[in-house]
C-alpha cells in the first residue's frame, strides 16, 4: 500500500539533490572548516555557499547575518537567552499562548529558575493574535518579544513585521520562530524590524538536526554553546557540514520552487477542506480563514477528538496528525486548540511538493466513513469523552507527548 504522506509540517522527505549535495561532505570532502590548510577550506568554502544560499532564501542584507545550529529548537534558546543575558536589566518576555514548546518550555523554565515575568499574548477563535494585548504587554521592562510566523498546528500566519516595529518602539529585540514559514512563504528580512529569525532544516526538505539562527547585523548576541570560535564566535562547535550543505541546497530549492509549488499545494489543500466539508457534516476547518500557511489543513470533526481518526487513517496507509496534546488517545486538545477555545481534538493534514491529486482524493475517499464510524461508536470510547470529563494529569501529559512538531 502506497503510503499518503500528509504530515510535512512534523517533517518532510529530504530531497534527492540535497542527498546528493551532502554526499561529498559524508565521504572525500571531510576536512575541518576551521583548519588552516586547503584541505579543511575545501569545507569552508562549502559553508559559505550554504550560508549564501539560506540569506537568498530569507532575504537577509548579510551572509554573516546567518549562524548554524543544531534546528529549530536551539535556535530559539540561543535567542531569548542571548537577549536575556544582552539586556541584564530587562527581566521581562512576551510571547503567545501558542508557540512551540521550545519557546514555552524554557519561558516557563526562565519563569521558575530566573524570576523572569513572561507575558503569553492570547489569541481568538480562528487562532488570532489579540493585538491590543500585546501593545499592553510591551514596556521598557522587556527584554524579547518572540512570536511564530505561522503555527505548526493550524498554519495561522502571525503579522509579524508590524510587531516588531511595536516592539521596537519599547527597544525589546524581536525574535520569530519562522520554523514553519521559510521554504512556504516569501520572506524577506531586509525589509523588516526582525532582529533575529529561527528554522529549521528537515521541514523544507533537508536533512535533520540542522537549522540557523539569523541574527540581525548590529544586534548583540552572546553564544548559547561555549567553546571555540566558530560561526563568528556565536555557536562554539565543529560545525555539522553535510547538514549544512543539505540546508543550503535544500534552501536553493525551497526558492526555485516557491511560486509554483505554493499555488499548487494550496490547490490540493483546497480540494481537502472543500470536499471534507461538503461530505461530512459538523465539520469545521480551524486557523485564520485568510492568513494561513498554503500547505495547513486543521480540521475539527465535532465531537470526535483527532486521535480516534488518525489511528484509523493509518491502517489506511494515511499519515496525518493530531491536534491533541496526548498521542495515547484520550480527549484534551492541544495547547493551541485550547488558547483558541477550541474543546474538541482536531486532524491536521499538511502538505508539501510530494503530494498529488491522488493523495486528496484518498483521503476523500476514506474518511467519510471513518468519521461516521466514530460518532456512531458508544460514548464511553476514548474518543468521544469530552475534556470535562478528563482528569488530566499533568506530568502525563508531559511524558505522553510525543509530537510536537
Ligand atoms: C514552530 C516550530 N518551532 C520549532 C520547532 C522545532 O524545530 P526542530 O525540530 O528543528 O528542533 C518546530 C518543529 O518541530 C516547529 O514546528
Ligand atoms: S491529555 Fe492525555 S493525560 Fe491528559
Amino acid at each position: 500500500m502506497k503510503v499518503v504522506y500528509l504530515d510535512n509540517n512534523a517533517t518532510t522527505r529530504i530531497d534527492p539533490e540535497v542527498v546528493e549535495a551532502m554526499l561529498p561532505l559524508l565521504t572525500h570532502q571531510f576536512g575541518n572548516p576551521s583548519s588552516a590548510h586547503g584541505f579543511g577550506a575545501l569545507a569552508g568554502a562549502a559553508l559559505r555557499n550554504a550560508r549564501r544560499q539560506l540569506q537568498a532564501l530569507i532575504g537577509a542584507e548579510f551572509d554573516d547575518e546567518i549562524t548554524f545550529t543544531s534546528g529549530g529548537t536551539e535556535s530559539d534558546n540561543a535567542a531569548i537567552l542571548s537577549a536575556l543575558e544582552v539586556m541584564p536589566d530587562r527581566t521581562e518576555i512576551v510571547t503567545s499562548a501558542v508557540e512551540h514548546p521550545a519557546v514555552l518550555t524554557l519561558c516557563a523554565h526562565l519563569e521558575e529558575t530566573r524570576r523572569v515575568k513572561v507575558h503569553r499574548i492570547p489569541v481568538d477563535r480562528h487562532g488570532r493574535l489579540d493585538v491590543d494585548a500585546y501593545r499592553a504587554a510591551l514596556s521598557p521592562n522587556v527584554a524579547i518579544v518572540s512570536i511564530m510566523w505561522a503555527n505548526n498546528e493550524t498554519g495561522t500566519i502571525f503579522p509579524v513585521a508590524k510587531l516588531a516595529e511595536l516592539a521596537k518602539e519599547v527597544g525589546a529585540l524581536f525574535h520569530t520562530d519562522a520554523v514553519q514559514a521559510v521554504g512556504k512563504l516569501p520572506i524577506d528580512l531586509k525589509s523588516t524590524a526582525i532582529d533575529m529569525l529561527s528554522l529549521s532544516s528537515h521541514k523544507l526538505h533537508g536533512p535533520k538536526g540542522v537549522g540557523a539562527l539569523f541574527v540581525k547585523r548590529g544586534v548583540r548576541f552572546h553564544s548559547l554553546i561555549k567553546g571555540g570560535h566558530q560561526e563568528s564566535d556565536r555557536r562554539a562547535g565543529t560545525e555539522n557540514t553535510p547538514g549544512i550543505v543539505g540546508l543550503g541546497t535544500a534552501a536553493k530549492l525551497a526558492l526555485k520552487f516557491m511560486d509554483d509549488e505554493t499555488r499548487r499545494i494550496k490547490r490540493l489543500r483546497d480540494r481537502l477542506e472543500n470536499g471534507l466539508l461538503q461530505r461530512v457534516p459538523n465539520t469545521f476547518v480551524n486557523g485564520d480563514p485568510l492568513e494561513r500557511l498554503p500547505n495547513t489543513a486543521n480540521i475539527t470533526f465535532e465531537p470526535i477528538q483527532g486521535n480516534g481518526i488518525l489511528n484509523l487513517l493509518d491502517r489506511d496507509g494515511i499519515v496525518c496528525s493530531s491536534g491533541s496534546a496526548c498521542t495515547s488517545g484520550c480527549a484534551e486538545p492541544s495547547h493551541v486548540l485550547r488558547a483558541m477555545k477550541i474543546p474538541h481534538g482536531a486532524v491536521r493534514f499538511s502538505f508539501a511538493r510530494d503530494n498529488d491529486q491522488e493523495d486528496v482524493d484518498r483521503v476523500l475517499e476514506v474518511l467519510p466513513a471513518i468519521v461516521e464510524k466514530l460518532r456512531d461508536a458508544p460514548i464511553s470510547g476514548p474518543d468521544r469523552r469530552s475534556t470535562e470529563d478528563l482528569q488530566c494529569v499533568p506530568g502525563l501529559i508531559a511524558r505522553r507527548t510525543g509530537d510536537h512538531s
